[in-house]
């Protein structure tokens, strides 16, 4: 099975990581390699733009893909969206200049928008029953306002500090995107997809959760058991040195309620607390 992923770009080190962390961990990448196999005999990484990934997985180049839900919307291929990776996270939007006079998508008709998405910027437009002349650019978006060739522009935000240094204003939101894996409609129910789609979604879940390992008074477990807001209840074992009066207790906490827990803990008795990280967590 070939995986497409982003060779350059924001797309890039997070992508690799998030394999790795799946435990597809990509063995000898010289850089800018095409190919490259992985620890797993059956899967090999095919490295691509961002952009062409949709079109390489479409065609049969790959069979699933990692890319912004804008480029797979964008290529109009049927593709099956498997998984949000949680990264890349952006909204693409209809902005103008601040002082201008459009302050709604309706005020854009018959004039002209310039973007790198121009599919989408139509399919936006003709929904909306507005028409308007759309030009394709391939970069510097946010200048085309400033400089005659357009009038507005469909572009990606995420901080927002682009459209305000260009002083461009958000008009509308034209979609929310951020990075997923897809699949060409034939292979999405694949045993090998699914099998990857599982170890990648492991690792998202266990993003924001810690694994807690105490020791505490047996005679105070249940006072213990109840401020660990954890998944399902806690693992408890006997503590291997024979003292009868402790048990050892593992249980996993989200992230944000680590802090508070501990504190609980303490005042019901527990000792020895340990907190690590979770590289998976397969439910
Ligand atoms: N500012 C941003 N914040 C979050 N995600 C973004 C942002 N800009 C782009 N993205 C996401 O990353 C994808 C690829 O953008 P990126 O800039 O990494 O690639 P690129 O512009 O195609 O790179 P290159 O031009 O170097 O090939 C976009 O399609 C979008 O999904
Ligand atoms: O809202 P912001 O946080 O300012 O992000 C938005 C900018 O990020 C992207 O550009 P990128 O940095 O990828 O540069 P590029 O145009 O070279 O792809 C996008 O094309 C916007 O220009
Ligand atoms: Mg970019």
């Amino acid at each position: 099975m070939r995986i497409a992923v982003p060779n350059k770009g924001r797309l890039h080190e997070p992508t690799i990581e998030v394999l790795e962390r799946a435990g597809l961990h990509i063995e000898n990448t010289a850089d800018r390699q095409l190919y490259a196999e992985t620890v797993d005999p059956e899967v090999t990484v095919l490295f691509a733009r961002a952009a062409d990934i949709p079109e390489y997985v479409a065609d049969g180049a790959a069979d699933v893909g990692i890319t912004g839900l804008d480029q797979a919307r964008e290529s109009g291929h049927d593709l099956v969206d498997l998984l949000d990776l949680g990264y890349g996270n952006c909204r693409l939007v209809l902005a103008a200049p601040e002082d201008g006079d459009i302050t709604e998508p309706g005020d854009v008709a018959g004039l002209t928008v310039a973007t790198e998405f121009p599919r989408i910027t139509r399919d936006y437009f003709d929904r909306k029953g507005i028409d308007c002349e759309v030009v394709e650019v391939t970069g510097a978006t946010e200048l085309t306002p400033h400089v005659d060739m357009a009038d507005a522009i469909v572009d990606i935000t995420s901080t927002g500090t682009t459209l305000q240094v260009n002083r461009l204003a958000v008009v509308d939101e034209v979609l929310a995107s951020s990075v997923r894996l897809f699949a060409r409609p034939d292979v999405a129910d694949d045993p090998k997809v699914e099998q990857v789609a599982t170890a990648l979604a492991s690792v998202i879940d266990a993003e924001g959760k810690r694994y807690l390992m105490m020791n505490a008074p047996r005679a105070r477990l249940d006072d213990v058991k109840a401020v660990l807001p954890g998944m399902g209840g806690p693992t408890v074992m006997d503590v291997a040195d024979g003292d009868e009066e402790q048990v050892a207790v593992h249980a996993v906490v989200d992230e944000r309620e680590v802090f508070e827990t501990i504190t609980a803990l303490k005042s019901v008795g527990a000792s020895d607390v340990l907190v690590t990280e979770i590289e998976r967590l397969v439910e």
